[in-house]
């Protein structure tokens, strides 16, 4: 049976807590996972302060003075961390109408001279200064570290809901010591002086989860169906909207789903739309090809079920069959940011830029 989706569903977290509910909980994970690639989770184990607290932040780190985000620009990160101004980022060779601070887990570099450069990713994020956001670097670290617990958590349900066992999942992260995850807040003005009207193009995410909390009531963000259709994925208070990145894609044979999605701008004359994803990363040095999970054929069948050939207008990611994953998130950045990438790292630049900088990319 042809299987398609024309809502995303919400699932709820507290389920887990019963054996019985969980169970349940696992059933709608396990359908979610392969037939949607992206659902709701209601009653997040987040403390509800911090995810209001962060809401309430994300206005006030876009109004600080232009001098005091230029301070901590993207352009002086070779992590690529930092501050975007609006028009700098691009997806799918298009100009993302979207400004956006990047931020990450704590982490201290590990990269020593000859090893290779895409270890040079994972380092210290750029946060502004104490006295210009009192509170806002702890409230932000206290949250990421709940949405970190819960995306390590949750790694293990999604484990359990394909007859695997929770830990078997372990393996990908804790090699090298810790890994580091990343973070965005991201602001998405309305369409009065936009060129056009790409928050951002569609794309896959990379990665294993994201937990996206949205933190305004806006509609915007799309999810695309098999059949090439957009959804859209309003604001659900209480809720973070869960994807799968594609490196979760590709180790699951493609059991979950990663979805193609994008973000509308907000029509003229509303106030801007605002984000905060978390996009939970692996170690950098794993090659996905080298590590089989082993799926019953009872399950591997479900995902048969699936139409076989989606459409879809996303096209970003596709390495992790053959690159470490750190080099393909590197990639990644790369041409998303070439600016950051032709200032750190000329090399790869060159080789997704070999005419310079774009007006408007064209890497993809
Ligand atoms: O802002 C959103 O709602 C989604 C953003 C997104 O998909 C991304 O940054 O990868
Ligand atoms: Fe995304």
């Amino acid at each position: 049976m042809a299987s398609n989706f024309s809502s995303i569903p919400v699932l709820d977290y507290s389920l887990t807590k019963g054996s019985k509910t969980k169970q349940e909980f696992l059933s709608q994970l396990r359908h979610a996972l392969i037939n949607v690639g992206f659902l709701y989770l209601s009653n997040p184990p987040v403390a509800r302060e911090d995810v209001d607290a962060v809401i309430d932040y994300a206005p006030k780190l876009f109004d600080l003075p232009q001098e005091a985000k230029d301070k901590i620009s993207m352009l002086n990160s070779e992590c690529f961390f930092g501050y975007t101004k609006l028009g700098a980022e691009i997806t799918k060779g298009q100009t993302d109408q979207r400004e956006q601070f990047d931020l990450a887990t704590p982490y201290e570099s590990r990269w020593k001279p000859g090893e290779p450069e895409y270890l040079r990713l994972w380092g210290p994020a750029q946060w502004p200064d104490e006295d210009a956001l009192p509170g806002f670097k702890d409230t932000m670290l206290r949250y990421l570290a709940q949405v970190e617990a819960l995306s390590y958590e949750f790694i293990g349900l999604l484990a359990e809901a394909f007859s695997l066992s929770p830990d078997v999942m372990k393996g990908f992260y804790e090699q090298d010591g810790p890994t580091q995850h990343r973070a965005k807040v991201v602001k998405y003005p309305a369409l009065d002086n936009l060129s056009s009207n790409q928050g951002v193009g569609p794309h896959f995410d990379g990665g294993f989860l994201t937990f996206l909390l949205q933190a305004s009531p806006h509609l915007g963000l799309q999810v695309q169906n098999l059949s090439g259709e957009w959804i859209d994925a309003p604001p659900i208070p209480g809720t973070f909207v869960v994807n799968i990145g594609k490196a979760l894609e590709t180790v699951t044979y493609g059991l979950a789903r990663a979805t193609s999605h994008r973000v509308l701008s907000p029509p003229k004359g509303s106030t801007p739309r605002y984000s905060i994803p978390f996009f939970q990363n692996i170690a950098q040095r794993i090659s996905l090809k080298d590590i089989k999970l082993q799926f019953s054929p009872e399950i591997l069948k479900l995902a048969e079920q699936r139409t076989a050939n989606g459409k879809v207008d996303s096209v970003n990611y596709g390495e992790y069959g053959q690159l470490p994953s750190g080099q393909v998130g590197l990639i990644g950045r790369v041409k998303s940011h070439p600016d950051v990438a032709q200032r750190h790292y000329p090399d790869v630049f060159k080789q997704f830029f070999p005419h310079g900088l774009p007006a408007q990319g064209s890497a993809y």
